[in-house]
């Protein structure tokens, strides 16, 4: 089969909706190459064991790259998501330069390019993330690991967003723990909450993508007897309590439902909110307080902030 690459050069805050453009649109996995990752290296945080080559990252911004099926109705397909970008700017999501190009390339170089920039990676202090197709032996006795095939779905597990919310659900889960995982993508934090010890992880996405990937992944770190994914609009329909809900998603979202989040969690139990660029921080504090949680931890890493919020 032919792939045609597209290439969009755009903003850190741009990443998330328009990597879900690409999948709507059909495309089939997207990367991001993204200059911090290279700074990221250098300062060697958690000793990453990659090697990046920097004619591959952008100056400044971060550029996004899909790859769609080439078939006759391409260029519809390519005018969508150019349009589609062109609105995000209405909702106030600075789209940067948003230089959009495209070109061929076939099956094979797409295996190479996607597999190229997923390695194993040491996100924290407990976790190593490792693509199924990488050997991996653990290098200590208490360092976990999570398997992971993201497919299409978004979760590589190495993101700062998903990075900031593994740390904060070492910090926050304790054994016997119950989570609802909103937004699960591949089901990355999902299968963390379950091998922290937590005995009972319900992992919804809107997204059925999200949701076939998320099952693929539980069953891959045999946590299936602990998680369960479902397809579910955020918290709609849930009932009873848990000890911590966390959401990676973006800040909008985050405020569209911390009042139902407030609901679903237990008196002194933890809301794990994350997908939150730098701009949106103060209106997402705002209202995660005022829905009764008390700000214990702000994490940041790169543009991004993720929050641990207690609930009163
Ligand atoms: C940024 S990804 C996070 C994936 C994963 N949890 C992680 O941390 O890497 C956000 C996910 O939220 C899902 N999502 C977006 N809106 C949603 C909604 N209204 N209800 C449930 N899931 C939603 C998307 O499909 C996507 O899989």
């Amino acid at each position: 089969m032919k792939w045609s690459e597209i290439m969009i050069h755009t903003t850190n805050e741009a990443i998330e909706p328009i990597s879900n453009i690409l999948h709507e649109a059909g495309a089939s996995g997207v990367v991001i190459e993204d200059p911090f990752d290279l700074v990221k290296e250098r300062e060697d945080q958690f000793g990453e064991i990659y090697q990046l080559n920097p004619d591959d990252y952008p100056e400044e911004g971060v550029i996004i790259k899909a790859y769609l099926s080439v078939n006759s109705f391409l260029g519809e397909t390519v005018e969508e998501i150019k349009q589609a970008i062109n609105n995000l700017a209405l909702f106030n999501i600075d789209i940067g330069q948003n230089h959009v190009t495209i070109s061929e390339v076939n099956e094979e170089e797409w295996a190479t390019a996607w597999k190229k920039y997923y390695n194993p990676v040491k996100i924290s202090e407990k976790f190593t993330i490792v693509p199924t197709w990488e050997k991996y032996e653990a290098v200590s006795s208490d360092e976990l690991i999570i398997e992971l095939d993201p497919g299409m779905a978004f979760g590589t597990g190495t993101h700062p967003t998903t990075v900031m919310c593994i740390q904060a659900l070492e910090r926050t889960v304790k054994q016997n723990d119950t989570v609802i995982d909103v937004g699960t993508g591949s089901g990355v934090l999902s299968i963390a909450a379950a091998l922290l010890g937590a005995s009972q992880v319900t992992a919804l996405d809107l997204d059925e993508v999200a949701v076939q990937s998320a099952k693929l992944n539980v069953k891959l770190n045999k946590v299936q007897d602990k998680v369960t994914v479902s397809k579910n609009d955020l918290l709609n329909g849930m009932n009873g309590q848990v000890d911590v809900v966390v959401s990676n998603i973006l800040a909008e979202v985050i405020m569209s439902f911390t009042d139902d989040v407030a609901k679903a969690v237990k008196p002194n139990g933890y809301f794990i909110a994350s997908g939150i660029i730098q701009q949106k921080k103060d209106q997402v504090k705002d209202a995660i307080i005022s829905s009764g949680f008390t700000i214990v931890e702000t994490i940041v890493m790169e543009d991004w902030i993720a929050f641990i919020a207690k609930r009163g």
